[in-house]
């Protein structure tokens, strides 16, 4: 006969008894447990936080935002995925888990009597793009949509001017759909009724749009490291990598696992459950999940809080305070950027090779649209001879690539956007130093995380031959190219390192980027039989921007290979 469950109030009385989450609701008249906000939780959940959509009002880019006397000639967006389901193996362990604890009924813990991950997150759905992340992307493009509607009324989608580009996991190509649903909402190229009269009633109620990916393998811009071999050899979850944040586990995770089965003790001292450092993070994900797809806190996260060491046994209480609460939270969220600084981020040099192929396609595409005789009639500029036309060099107005957190992080650890002061993320920080860490994914990588950039062109630097200065070598040559271009992390304005300010010059963001080492040598660096250079280790010392740009015997990095090895020191 099945062992009855232990069950608050019967026989087994849990040690300290619990208050129902529930208790917290304005509905109750009982005090309220201690519990952090929704969007305080939201901004906590690391590389599972939800995006944070704006509720802004969106407005489009008038002459005010814009450099005096230029014009916004091309846009980029660098976007992960939407909300998506759990992968399989996270849908497996909160089965496990959900049917571990539901042993023990908890009052204010029902839920976990009839919560089922299979229903849920069906392991037939692993990894897929969520409802909400279809709403992510399409909101995003809406707003896009806003704040671009003058540059989307004098340049009409063509597949050969707007370029969408998605890894090869259908997360990101749909999650690419979804963000043309909206930006091209209630626009299709060219006039239809006046093209075909009677067409506008058989008109797609989208605009139908070119979508490329390139096979994993493949994609060294997007899910680039299935096309690094080195990278998975000799960074991915190498001992030296993941040591920082195995450190840390080490030292957080037991206590809070301890704290948690302490909380599932009868009280006849009887352990009714015991919770592993495993399942702790567990709980994290499960978390974070739960808010990304549902917007829901009243389950995995309440765990959470039996996870905080109660300070008042003797008061009537017996909750953690908010304070508390909070601090297991940030402990959880602490472990899992430790993870991804060394395995994605500024961490290991290395990563930054991860992020160049991004960041060489991005420079000569903002260079083709920015040169004088850009002339997107033809997609090239006048002055390129047939002979050395290249089909990948081609004019875009727009260019949108949808990958993943990684996707993020390479080319954000490649840019120095979260190591501008070079302080090395270690196991061993004060909770101060911890709180002002640059690289934290809830803010960098969310669901939907995006990084877009401005392409302004002065309006005189249309430019004809007739203007072109005549150069020694090859006769007439056009003017040099000038422009400015602004970058925008989650949808607000972000100042690039060796940038003065948001407006960045053309000269000084190219020269940024090229010293960063676009147009690197990432075939080289990612062969698995390549040996990065002997110069390697001394470059693994230059991980922030700025001291790339203040070194002058620096070269450009192209050829170099950097380190491998973890930042020290
Ligand atoms: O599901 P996880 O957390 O175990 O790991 C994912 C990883 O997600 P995240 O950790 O960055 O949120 C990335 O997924 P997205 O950024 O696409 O959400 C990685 O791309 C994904 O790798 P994959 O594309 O090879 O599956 C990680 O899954 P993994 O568990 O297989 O490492």
């Amino acid at each position: 006969m099945a062992q009855p469950r232990p069950v608050i109030g019967g026989q087994e009385h849990l040690q300290t008894h619990f208050s129902s989450p529930a208790e917290s609701s304005p509905s109750h008249s009982s005090k309220k447990v201690p519990f952090p906000s929704s969007s305080w939780i939201r901004a906590h959940l690391a590389s599972k936080s939800p995006y944070p959509h704006e509720s802004k009002k969106v407005k489009p880019l008038n002459k005010e935002d814009m450099p005096l006397d230029h014009e916004l000639v091309q846009l980029h967006l660098i976007c992960r995925h939407g909300t998506r389901y759990p992968s399989t193996s996270n849908s497996i362990a909160f089965r496990t888990l959900s049917e571990k604890i539901r042993k023990v009924e908890v009052p204010g813990f029902e839920w976990l009597q009839t919560w089922h991950a299979e229903t849920i997150y069906p392991t037939t759905k692993g990894a897929l793009l969520a409802p909400q992340g279809d709403s992510d992307l399409y909101q995003i493009g809406r707003r896009f949509a806003g704040r671009y509607k003058d540059f989307l009324d004098q340049h009409p989608y063509d597949a050969n001017t707007y370029q969408f580009y998605s890894s090869g996991k259908s997360r990101c190509r749909q999650s690419a759909y979804g963000f043309t649903v909206g930006f091209l909402e209630g626009r299709h190229a060219g006039d239809l009724d006046k093209i075909v009269p009677k067409m506008k009633s058989r008109t797609s109620p989208v605009q139908p749009v070119d979508i490329s990916t390139v096979p994993l393998g493949l994609d060294k811009e997007l899910a680039v490291k299935f096309a690094c071999p080195r990278w998975t050899e000799s960074v991915k979850g190498q001992p030296k990598v993941v040591y920082e944040a195995n450190t840390y586990d080490d030292r957080v995770l037991p206590e809070l696992a301890e704290q948690l089965s302490n909380r599932y003790v009868s009280q006849g001292g009887v352990a009714l459950v015991n919770f592993t450092r495993k399942d702790v993070q567990t709980i994290y994900t499960a978390c974070g999940f739960e808010m990304s797809f549902y917007g829901n806190d009243k389950t995995w996260c309440q765990l959470l809080r039996l996870a905080s060491p109660v300070r008042s046994l003797e008061s009537r209480d017996h909750h953690a305070s908010e304070e508390d609460i909070k601090s297991t939270f940030l402990k959880l969220e602490i472990s899992s950027d430790l993870s991804r600084y060394y395995t994605y981020g500024p961490g290991v040099p290395f990563n930054r090779h991860l992020g160049c192929k991004l960041a060489t396609s991005l420079l000569e595409s903002i260079e083709l649209a920015l040169a004088p005789d850009a002339d997107y009639s033809t997609g090239r500029r006048t002055s390129s001879s047939h002979d050395d036309e290249d089909d990948a060099s081609k004019l875009f107005r727009g260019q949108f690539k949808f990958g993943h957190s990684e996707t993020i992080m390479f080319f954000s650890s490649f840019l120095g956007l979260y190591n501008k002061k070079g302080v090395r993320m270690t196991a061993t920080m004060t909770p101060e130093q911890y709180e002002e860490r640059e690289f934290k994914t809830s803010d960098l990588s969310p669901f939907a995380a995006n990084m877009a950039f401005e392409v302004f062109r002065p309006k005189a630097a249309k430019s004809s031959p007739r203007k072109w200065r005549l150069s020694d070598e090859d006769g007439l040559s056009p003017p040099p190219i000038q422009g400015k271009v602004r970058m925008f992390v989650n949808e607000e304005p972000m100042i690039l390192p060796g940038c003065e300010t948001e407006l960045c010059d053309w000269v000084m963001f190219k020269s940024i980027l090229e010293r960063a080492g676009a147009r690197c040598d990432f075939e080289t660096c990612c062969s698995s039989l390549g040996s990065p250079s002997e110069d390697t280790p001394s470059l693994a010392r230059l991980e922030t921007m700025g001291e790339i740009m203040q070194d002058e015997n620096q070269d450009e990095l192209d050829g170099i290979c950097l380190a491998v090895d973890p930042i020290t020191g």
